[in-house]
């Protein structure tokens, strides 16, 4: 199986999927799809096997005004096969006889109004178009669309930005590197004098040949003939000075296009080497930012670090403050014992042994009260885990 065509909605016909790699059908033939839009409509013909294009019929009657345009229909619908569209060009006759030129001429693969050809009337009398009147002609040419892929600049060729008749020379004068006005002007002045001078040497020289049947005598014929000799040398003197001038002016010009190239060159250079540089500080600007990430990582890290050890500190806290609460209570209560065995003993001790009558009955033993009997005159500092209590980073 080849090539198939199938209908796509956008464009009209498209290529489609190839079934086999053995290359395109060879049944496959291309075909311009026509429709009339009305019963004026005709149907376009090549009057050659060999023709290019296909003839276009007008559809209605118009005149072309003098030194205007007009749009003329054909009342026919069309569609060019895949891969092409359709130009409308002029038709020769008409552009040899009646100065009737075609403009635009471009009909898109996907066009399906009405088929009008734009008529030029270079001339200065009025075109009348009668319908069945071949207007023009159709060509169905190939298209490519190729993706656009954009570059900085593109590269120098032996052309250059040379054109519009750059390779003329000699004729309206060599090409002329924009800026070059002045001597432009100065050689075309020298060169109208020079075709002056020629003239007027043309016209001395056929005076001359035309010698005039009324000079008889041959004395007036010689004093004549060394004058204008005289005037001819003079003027063959001038434009040889002229010649000169005109190779110089040249010359000059030469030395101030290779001078204009040398600045292109230097120009180039300076603009590659500001590219490389934009390149590098792209560079660094990169480096800086990997850098940037990496401090700002490490931070948050530190950042979590801070904040466990802060969480740690603080437990530890606590727990100390635990362990002091109930080894103060343990000791407090030890101390309490102590304290009233001591009274006691002290009662004791000053009674000899016995138990005094007015001791017995007035004193009591004082009972010391915790926590507020034996607190600590000088206590340790329990927040030593607060120096890890600075502002916390927040990320
Ligand atoms: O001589 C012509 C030129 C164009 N057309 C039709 C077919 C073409 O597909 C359509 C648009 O033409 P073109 O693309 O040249 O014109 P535009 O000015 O770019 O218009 P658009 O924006 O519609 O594409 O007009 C003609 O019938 N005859």
């Amino acid at each position: 199986m080849g090539a198939r065509v199938v209908r796509n909605q956008s464009q009209g016909y498209s290529w489609g999927r190839r079934e086999s790699t053995r290359g395109p059908s060879t049944n496959w033939k291309p075909v311009i799809r026509w429709a009339p839009l009305s019963d004026k409509a005709h149907i376009p013909t090549r009057a050659y096997d060999g023709a290019a294009g296909y003839d276009l019929y007008a559809a209605q009657e118009q005149v072309v005004p003098a030194q205007n345009r007009a749009l003329i229909n054909t009342d026919i619908q069309v569609s060019s096969p895949p891969g092409s569209y359709l130009r409308i060009a002029p038709r020769s006759g008409l552009a040899l006889r009646h100065a009737i030129d075609v403009a635009a001429g471009v009909v898109d693969p996907d066009y399906r109004g009405n088929l009008a050809v734009l008529l030029v009337n270079q001339s200065n009398t009025d075109y009348k178009i009668c319908p069945g009147d071949r207007i023009a002609q159709m060509i169905c040419e190939r298209i490519w669309h190729p993706k656009l892929t954009k570059y900085k600049e593109l590269p120098d060729t032996q052309r250059g930005v040379k054109g519009f008749g750059s390779s003329d020379k000699g004729q309206d004068g060599e090409s002329q590197p924009p800026g070059k006005g002045k001597q432009t002007e100065q050689d075309q002045t020298l060169r109208e004098e020079i075709k002056s001078l020629r003239e007027e040497l043309e016209k001395l020289k056929a005076g001359q040949n035309q010698a005039s049947p009324q000079i008889i005598t041959p004395e007036t014929a010689s004093n004549q003939a060394s004058s204008t000799g005289a005037e001819v040398e003079k003027l063959q003197k001038d434009l040889a000075q002229m010649y000169g001038q005109v190779q110089q002016v040249r010359k000059q010009l030469q030395e101030e296009q290779t001078r204009g190239q040398d600045m292109l060159v230097r120009l180039k250079k300076t603009e590659e080497l500001k590219d490389r540089l934009a390149g590098k500080e792209t560079e660094a600007q990169l480096l800086a930012k990997q850098n940037e990430a990496g401090i700002e990582r490490w931070e948050r890290h530190f950042g979590k670090m801070a904040d466990s050890l802060d969480e740690a500190s603080e437990d530890m806290d606590k727990l100390h403050q635990q362990v002091n609460a109930l080894r103060e209570k343990e000791l407090g209560e030890v101390r309490q014992a102590v304290s009233a065995l001591a009274q006691r003993m002290d009662v004791l001790e000053e009674s000899g042994g016995e138990t005094s009558p007015g001791v017995q009955a007035g004193y009591e033993t004082p009972v010391l009260q915790w926590p507020d009997d034996f607190m600590d005159p000088d206590p340790l500092p329990t927040n030593q885990g607060k120096k890890f209590n600075k502002t916390r980073r927040r990320y």
